[in-house]
């Protein structure tokens, strides 16, 4: 389907680069390529790091047929406001706004506009993404198919109810902010036992890149793997015993309700 579609990136900026970009490497003719900005010199920047045309975000209306919607959820309003009666009706809008339901954007379009709502995250930028996708109201299996085919060379894919993405959100959306906290607090932690930050932190970040290829390549049950580096009267059981003592559990488990929370507030703000 490469090459049949023309898909414009209204707002492209980290989100949307990181599109623009994996979509170029997937093989994606630059010629069907749009992207819009908002400030002159990111615009400048994009055409010239990726030789795609850089448009007003009416002409991306007016020539793309897959219009993928990468501004901040608090600039979709005023976007979609000016944007939406101006957009055919054969577009597929795709968004990757959190919070937003894909009947915001239904609303703003003309009646029938099928959209796509997509949850990805930063690790896109170097295709080790995490991308969930749903269909509104009008999406159809094909263009299902079709946002797809251009999140899978950003990572993997996945397809869920719209009703999951506030959750999904919460979970890998944000996913790669709690670990790179965990990656900060542990190279804290290397510091305060005497060793080089530097040092510190190579060790916890090949150890975060090991643990997580086990995960992925062994088939084993994080627990089952906690369980073969926990030797009895050894050292990780008085570690675990302080995670619990601090309730590290309930504060992930309460730290992901809320961003999910926040996730409905920003649906409730804007729609
Ligand atoms: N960052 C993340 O980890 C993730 C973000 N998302 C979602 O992706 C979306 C984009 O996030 P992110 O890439 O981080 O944000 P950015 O601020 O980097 O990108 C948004 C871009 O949209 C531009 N913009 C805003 N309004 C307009 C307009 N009317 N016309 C043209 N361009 C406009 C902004 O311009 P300017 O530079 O002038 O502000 C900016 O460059 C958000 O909705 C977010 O919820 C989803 C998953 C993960
Ligand atoms: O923090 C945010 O709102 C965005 C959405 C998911 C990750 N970053």
């Amino acid at each position: 389907m490469a090459g049949e579609h023309t898909v414009a990136v209204v707002g492209a900026g980290k989100m949307g680069e990181t599109l623009l970009s994996g979509l170029l490497r997937a093989g994606w003719p630059a010629s069907r390529l749009l992207a819009t900005a908002r400030r002159p010199e990111r615009a400048e920047e994009l055409a010239v790091r990726y030789g795609v045309r850089v448009v007003d975000n009416d002409e991306a209306a007016a020539s793309a047929d897959v219009l993928t919607i990468a501004v901040k959820p608090q600039d979709a309003p005023a976007l979609l406001a000016a944007l939406g009666p101006k957009v055919a009706r054969d577009v597929v809008v795709v968004s990757i706004c959190a919070g937003l339901p894909t009947s915001f954007f239904e609303k703003h379009l003309p009646a029938g506009t099928p959209v796509i709502r997509v949850m990805s995250n930063t690790p896109a930028m170097v295709d080790q993404a995490m991308t969930a996708i749903s269909g509104g109201t009008h999406a159809t299996a094909e263009q299902l198919a079709l946002a797809e085919e251009m999140f899978r060379p950003l990572g993997r894919t996945i397809r869920l109810p719209e009703s999951q993405q506030d959750a999904v959100t919460a979970l890998s959306g944000s996913g790669p902010a709690y670990i790179y906290y965990l990656v900060e607090a542990m190279t804290d932690a290397g510091i305060l036992l005497g060793l080089p930050r530097q040092v510190a932190y190579e060790l916890i970040l090949q150890t975060v890149i090991g643990s997580a290829a086990m995960l992925r390549d062994s088939g084993e049950h994080p627990v089952k793997l906690r369980e073969a580096v926990t030797s009895p009267a050894g050292t990780t059981i008085n570690a675990i015993r302080e995670l619990e003592d601090h309730k590290v559990r309930a504060a992930l488990i309460a730290a992901l309700e809320a961003a999910r929370d926040r996730a409905r507030e920003i649906a409730a703000d804007y729609t």
